[in-house]
């Protein structure tokens, strides 16, 4: 089922809109969770925090229409911090440059090609940026997560559900330690003994 999208209105203690984002019942649930605002990107259609490194509320309700979160006086749009120059530097979409080397064929060539990209330009409402932008050990302790996910999966797609997951997962940690999915081809090719014909 298809989530009503529905307003995230951002309001200052003084009474002021700080700005107007959007979110769903899942990004609700998922802010009051985490104590923290998570917000949806209707372009990737993701849900993401909200100014990676937290933005924190005061309160947060569910309205009629839309739903309401007090913040701080403080509270600064993201796109009054950032000016418009950096945001679309971070926008800028160019192929990384060393794309072509040893690059995997297929689906796992371009995702590969996609994660670098997203590492080299970090785009706001990217789910790869997030991971990135968290570093390393959240990208490992993903990596955990979706391992036990598929541990438990029994039914053949939920097994192929999880194993995605895990796989991009995987391409995202490689990415982060300079590793080229190609390199595992190399070491996989090394240990193969092909069978007689
Ligand atoms: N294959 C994937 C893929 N598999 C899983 N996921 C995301 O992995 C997340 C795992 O969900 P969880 O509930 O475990 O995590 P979470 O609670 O949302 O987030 P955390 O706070 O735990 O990090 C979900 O948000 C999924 O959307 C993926 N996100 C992206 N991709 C690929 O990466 C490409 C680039 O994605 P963006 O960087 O988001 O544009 C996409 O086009 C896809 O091809």
């Amino acid at each position: 089922m298809v989530e009503e999208v529905m307003p995230l209105v951002l309001i200052r203690e003084n009474g002021t809109i700080a700005d107007i984002l959007k979110t769903n019942e899942k990004g609700f649930g998922k802010s009051i969770e985490r104590g923290e605002i998570w917000h949806l990107f209707p372009e990737t259609g993701r849900l993401l925090p909200l100014h990676e490194g937290g933005a924190s509320f005061l309160s947060l309700q569910r309205k009629r229409k839309w739903f309401e979160a007090v913040v701080a006086d403080s509270y600064t749009a993201l796109d009054a911090k950032l000016g418009s120059d950096t945001q679309q530097e971070q926008r800028e979409m160019t192929a990384p440059s060393n794309a072509s080397e040893g690059q995997a064929s297929g689906i796992i060539g371009e995702l590969e090609f996609l994660i670098a990209e997203r590492k080299r330009s970090m785009p706001e409402g990217s789910y790869t940026t997030h991971l990135f932008s968290k570093g390393n050990e959240k990208i490992r302790k993903k990596m955990g997560e979706e391992a036990v996910e598929l541990l438990l999966a029994r039914k053949r797609e939920d097994i192929i559900y999880e194993a995605s997951d895990l796989m991009y997962h995987l391409l995202v940690l490689l990415a982060d330690e300079g590793i080229a999915f190609s390199d595992l081809e190399k070491e996989l090719a090394r240990r193969h003994v092909p069978t007689e014909a």
